[in-house]
């Protein structure tokens, strides 16, 4: 059984959540309309009909979740900040919205808890979107405005910040399988998409340089460990060259100041157009790299896909969101960025949905304690490897709107019963919080 002191002095462990998710009071306060308000309140778009309104009332509780965190032992906190909310057409601030965030960025500080910023977690102000959101080179200037306000508000007190929350998701569920908002599906826009994602990143980068001079910058990418899933030696390849479309296609452009050539080809092949321009923008040199880790993704080759590959499940045990447990991708992905990049990682995101049940007044989530103490073995396994990771934050504090899955996948250490908006500590948490005195 792994011991809280078997990590570096200094480690940082802690959980993480996302405005949208979380926060509610959608309109209170002058907070303006994201593209997840307009997709959530799409009929068909998430589970039930499902939307962020309500949430988990975080905005008015978050004193009350600050203390969960504290009792619990945690010494950090990520969280996002709702750009429509600090500016509604996503351009004028609204200082009500902006009060919040320095409310709680007092209130953690006041706990010693670290504060870690997403600047960016899916939820663009919808009056961007209407002028063409992440298709629209001139995004990159506007986030870099909005970067650079939060950087002057909160960067006296905040030292720690992450321009995007996986850029991935953003611009392939966002633009190429239209799973998440704004739900368009068109290969060449998810491309740029990202392309204009990252340079924003390196605006914000450029930006961070400027406003905050002591304090640390970097990315949040989901890494997926790729593996082959069947035996034939084309689905090797493919494994190899799916790790270079989805990981290396936002990791690259960062460090080298370019896409990975393998992954280009697949693209020009196919006649799509891969934009070139401000890399040297893009890779502004960053801190750090955060890693958001959940599971193992398994391809085959398959020539009568458009990409030339598709998606096998594996017969690993799986939680809620069918994603196989397989705490081993972590640690070979560990090893992989270090290789790679040669920069500090923290595990910005890593936890399960489970079959969380509320019975007399307890939740027995002895599978999520699993999943967490077996994926903490190997950050272990990857540190004494001589990897630099930092921190650990586990996704998430408490049970979310998990996006088009709305309320019916589970990820917290804490219940939610969202009739009441009681928050009820699972068993994984009283597990972290004895962990955590170790
Ligand atoms: O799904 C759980 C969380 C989600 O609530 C967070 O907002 C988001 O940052 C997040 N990213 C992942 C990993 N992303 C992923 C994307 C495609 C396939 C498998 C995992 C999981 N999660």
């Amino acid at each position: 059984m792994i011991k809280r002191s078997d990590f570096p002095k200094g480690f940082l462990f802690g959980t993480a959540t996302a405005a949208y998710q979380i926060e509610g009071a959608v309109a209170e306060d002058g907070r303006g309309p994201s593209i997840w308000d307009a997709f959530s309140h799409t009929p068909g778009k998430t589970f039930n009909g499902d939307t962020g309104d309500v949430a988990c009332d975080h905005y008015h509780r978050y004193k009350e979740d600050v203390q969960i965190m504290r009792e619990i032992g945690f010494n950090a906190y990520r969280f996002s900040i709702s750009w429509p909310r600090v500016m509604p057409d996503g351009k004028k601030i609204n200082q009500k919205g902006v009060d919040f965030y320095n409310r709680l960025v007092d209130e953690l500080l006041e706990n010693d808890i670290t504060p870690f910023i997403t600047l960016y977690h899916w939820d663009l102000p919808l009056a961007l979107d209407e002028k063409g959101g992440w298709l629209n080179p001139d995004i990159a200037m506007y986030f870099r405005a909005y970067a650079t306000f939060m950087f002057t508000e909160l960067g006296d007190r905040v030292k720690h910040w992450i321009t995007l929350n996986e850029p991935w998701c953003s611009a392939f569920l966002g633009y190429f399988t239209g799973e998440h908002a704004p739900g368009h599906k068109n290969l060449q826009e998810a491309l740029i998409a990202a392309h204009n994602l990252l340079r924003a990143h390196g605006h914000a980068v450029q930006a961070f340089r400027e406003e905050v001079k002591d304090g640390k910058v970097g990315l949040t990418n989901v890494v997926m460990k790729v593996e082959p899933g069947d035996a034939r030696p084309e689905s090797f390849l493919t494994a190899g060259l799916v790790d270079k479309l989805v990981n290396a296609w936002f990791h690259d452009p960062v460090v080298f100041g370019r896409y990975p050539e393998e992954a280009v080809k697949v693209y020009r092949e196919r006649g799509l157009r891969v934009l070139e321009d401000d890399f040297e923008i893009i890779s502004t040199p960053i801190d750090f790299f955060g890693v958001n880790y959940y599971t193992r993704t398994l391809v085959v080759y398959d020539p009568t896909n458009p990409l030339g590959f598709s998606y096998v499940p594996g017969d690993l045990p799986k939680t809620e969101m069918g994603w196989e447990i397989y705490p081993q991708g972590l640690f070979d992905m560990l090893v992989y960025l270090k290789e790679r990049y040669r920069l500090p990682l923290y595990i910005t995101e890593n936890g399960m949905a489970g079959p969380d049940k509320l019975i007399n007044g307890k939740v027995e989530d002895d599978y999520r304690i699993e999943y967490i103490e077996k994926h903490l073995e190997k950050v272990l396994e990857a540190i004494n490897a001589g990897v630099d990771v930092r921190g650990y934050f586990i996704w998430s504090l408490m049970d979310n709107f998990e996006w088009a899955h709305g309320y019916s996948k589970r990820f917290g250490i804490v219940y939610v019963d969202y009739s009441t908006q009681k928050r009820i500590w699972k068993k994984s948490a009283h597990w972290l919080k004895e962990f955590l005195k170790s």
